[in-house]
């Protein structure tokens, strides 16, 4: 059976990656924590509120990386950086779901993805996957003439905005629209903006309580408006698709894989 390992395992996301491995019986090898965490020696398990596992949590080194076959990270972008060039040593596969990613921290997840197989992705549910298949047929019919907005709402201690999904889903639209989402996108608006520019994509951006994560993709024209939605309910979703991709990724060739290919949706292409 794969091994998992879990870095950032007492997460928001690490402890629901926990949950879903054991409700599915997997094999979870090992799970870290920062270097000096509080957290340090706890039971995994116990933890994520999901019962003893008799797996201690421990801090994050080449010999904890060795010891299991595959690895899931949810921290942040310099933590994962550092954790990408332990699995890259170790010959590792790994499943990347951190957003808010500069071009340069996503250029060196490519350069991994020479060496070890990979899956990133900004959003691992598979409603959001094919919304980002949805988006791109939207686009093709209205996106000439209607107005085109993203609207994303997530929990009060989400760190990076817009979210990863919003922009992959205003990188799906502009890309079938032909258009630069880095010349055509406006990032919030205030005071005296004018009228809105036609060929822009806009984005806006909520953040309160304990929203899990809702992504909207309006288009909006003179007379009728389509909205697409999808509304996360609970964590599971992303941590289900996380450990899909995980023993998915067991014996590939290293390259950059999207969740798109794990969930079989490039056919809809
Ligand atoms: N792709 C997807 O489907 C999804 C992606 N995400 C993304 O996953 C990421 C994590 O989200 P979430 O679980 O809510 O965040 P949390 O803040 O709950 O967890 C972050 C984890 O990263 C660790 N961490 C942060 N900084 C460092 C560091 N410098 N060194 C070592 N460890 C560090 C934290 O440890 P400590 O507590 O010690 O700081 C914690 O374990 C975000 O980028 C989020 O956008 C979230 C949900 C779904
Ligand atoms: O931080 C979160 O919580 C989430 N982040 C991801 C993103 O930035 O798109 C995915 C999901 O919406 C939850």
């Amino acid at each position: 059976m794969t091994s998992i390992g879990i870095f950032g395992a007492n997460g928001r996301m690490g402890r629901a990656l926990v949950q879903v491995i054991k409700e599915q019986e997997l094999s979870l090898a090992v799970a870290t924590v920062r270097s000096g965490s509080s957290w340090l020696g706890q039971d995994a398990g116990e933890l994520a509120g999901c019962g003893k596992l008799n797996l201690a949590l421990t801090e994050t080194s080449a010999a904890a990386v060795a010891e299991a076959d595959v690895w899931i990270d949810f921290t942040m972008p310099e933590a994962m950086l550092e954790h990408l060039k332990l699995a890259v040593a170790a010959k590792k596969a790994i499943v990347i779901g951190v957003t808010g990613l500069s071009d340069a921290q996503y250029q060196q997840v490519q350069q991994a993805s020479q060496h070890i197989p990979i899956v990133w992705a900004p959003n691992m549910s598979v409603g959001v996957n094919l919304m980002l298949h949805l988006v791109q047929t939207a686009a093709k019919v209205m996106g000439e003439t209607a107005d085109i907005e993203i609207i994303e709402a997530h929990h009060r201690y989400k760190k990076d905005a817009p979210s990863g999904t919003a922009m992959a889903i205003g990188t799906s639209i502009a890309s079938s629209l032909n258009r630069d989402l880095a010349e055509c996108a406006v990032y919030g608006r205030e005071g005296i903006t004018g009228e809105r520019e036609h060929n822009t994509i806009g984005f806006a951006t909520v953040r309160g309580g304990d929203i899990i994560g809702d992504h909207t993709a309006l288009f909006a024209d003179l007379g009728e408006r389509l909205e697409i939605t999808h509304k996360a309910s609970s964590r599971t979703t992303f941590a289900q698709g996380a450990v899909r991709a995980a023993l998915w990724l067991q014996n590939k060739q290293p390259s950059l894989y999207s969740m798109q290919q794990v969930l079989g949706l490039t056919k809809l292409d």
